[in-house]
């Protein structure tokens, strides 16, 4: 016989709570009973009072009225437009704060969701200028006014906020999309209207290269053309000569996804170039690659350590995107295999080993559990496996895989500490033992989350 609960809360209620954790989206949580309340730019110990939003069988939402105890890490959020925006959910915690709220999370879901009471987990590796990091800008447009908006939307819409200066954002990214605005606004583009799918230009997405400062820029439009596109191309490049690359990204779709599947190349390469350490990567349009490049050298350096190649070592590096993992591992590997679905970002990866002369690699276009088990049928067999999956983390067939094929040591890179949690799990029950959990925080001032974990066949 089930029986049923009634949440000790109602809605429109106002109670006084104290905050004990972090959501895994930045907001606050207090329990009153054991039943959670999330209650968005709220942070652990503080208390206040709160009036109840929403109310479900398991948890309810609450809005801040009224903060009797501050966290001391509790600091003002410098942007303007934090608490409408959505991309950053943590400006109101000092970075101390939120390099401590990162670990606990990586912590707590160790413990909840993979079970793994002793595994030695190290302090985040934080940033010393935690701000202006992002490498990629890639904003919605809009018109009001006669003239166009380029922001983002605001939070839970898709009404476009105008906005000029992103803090977390390299600056030379927002200062190219404002000009990038002014020009296109000059030659009477129309920005796409959503309601009607009418309009051209929907997005605009920069990405700038750290060390050789080249970008890339990409018009994402409804409509084949982009109407007076040269002189567009040649007011951009006349104002900024770093600019290598623009291409166009055609999505006629009514679709939230942002690209659509015709690229086309309207100036300059068809792609740029950027270093990390000693090896150099041409990024196309649709590849994917760190948005924080800062960091990424510290995450991969990390990676390298915990591969401990001696230079005989077979390595397969899964989910190897354009190959910056694998050409870094095979400085001191014998041979790497790279997987990788999307088959632009193996073009690149293959251009990339040829550019920086190294010829111990070879790369395949798929998805790495149904490459990687063939491998395994073929007899290919890897000293050391590097997985760096998407959110949802590995498929169940990869993971059997590596369970079958042994591997002496698996790094584990990841970009959401609950998943790498489950899949540590399942490599443990299946023979591996986790050794340690280096947290790297590529993205500050937000709740995500990147960790680095090594483990060792017993
Ligand atoms: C977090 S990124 C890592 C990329 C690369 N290791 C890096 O650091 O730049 C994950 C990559 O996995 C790719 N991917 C997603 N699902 C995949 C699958 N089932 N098999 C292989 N690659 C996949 C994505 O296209 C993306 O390039």
């Amino acid at each position: 016989m089930s029986v049923k609960m009634t949440p000790p809360v109602g809605k429109n209620e106002y109670i006084d709570v104290i905050f004990e954790d972090l959501t895994h989206d930045g907001a606050g949580v207090a329990k009153v009973n054991g039943y959670p309340i999330f209650v968005a730019q709220a942070l652990p110990e503080e208390h206040a009072t709160i009036k109840i939003i929403k109310v479900k069988k398991n948890f309810a939402f609450g809005r801040l009225i009224e903060l009797h105890k501050k966290s001391p890490y509790r600091q003002e959020a410098p942007c303007t437009v934090y608490k409408q925006c959505g991309g950053c959910q943590l400006q109101h915690l000092s970075y101390e704060g939120q390099l401590k709220a990162k670990e606990k999370q990586v912590r707590d879901v160790m413990r909840r969701i993979g079970g793994l009471e002793d595994v030695l987990i190290h302090p985040v590796l934080g940033m010393e200028k935690p701000w202006e990091y992002r490498n990629k800008a890639q904003v919605p447009i809009g018109d009001r006014e006669g003239g166009l908006v380029a922001g983002f939307y605001r939070q839970g819409t898709h009404e476009i906020i105008n906005m000029e200066k992103c803090l977390i954002q390299i600056e030379a990214n927002d200062v190219l999309i404002q000009a990038v605005k002014a020009i296109c606004e000059k030659y009477g583009v129309q920005a796409y209207r959503e309601e009607q799918h009418k309009g051209t230009l929907r997005h605009v997405m920069a990405r700038y290269g750290q060390v050789t400062g080249e970008i890339m820029l990409v018009f994402v439009t409804r409509t084949e053309d982009l109407p007076q596109q040269q002189q567009i191309i040649d007011e951009i490049v006349a104002q900024f000569p770093n600019v290598k690359s623009i291409v166009q990204n055609v999505n006629t779709k009514r679709t939230n996804v942002i690209f659509g599947d015709v690229t086309k190349i309207l100036y300059g390469s068809e792609y740029i170039y950027d270093c990390i350490g000693d090896i150099k990567f041409a990024i196309s349009a649709r590849s994917f690659y760190q948005v924080n490049p800062i960091q990424t050298k510290v995450l991969y350096d990390k990676a390298l350590e915990y591969a401990a190649l001696s230079g005989q070592e077979e390595v397969i590096d899964a989910y190897c995107g354009i190959g910056t993992i694998s050409l870094f591992l095979a400085q001191k590997a014998k041979k790497v295999y790279g997987v990788e679905i999307v088959p632009e970002a193996i073009e690149d990866a293959k251009r990339n080993a040829a550019l920086n002369g190294m010829t111990n690699v070879e790369f395949a276009v798929g998805e790495a559990e149904t490459v990687i088990p063939n491998w395994y049928k073929q007899g290919i067999r890897a000293d050391v496996m590097v997985v760096d999956p998407p959110r949802k983390g590995c498929d169940d067939s990869l993971l059997a895989t590596i369970i079958d094929m042994k591997p002496k040591r698996v790094v584990y890179v990841s970009c959401n500490p609950a998943t790498l949690a489950r899949d540590l799990r399942i490599l443990e029950d299946g023979g591996f033992k986790t050794r340690e959990i280096q947290p790297v925080d590529m993205f500050p001032q937000t709740m995500h989350c990147e960790a680095v974990a090594v483990l060792e066949s017993v």
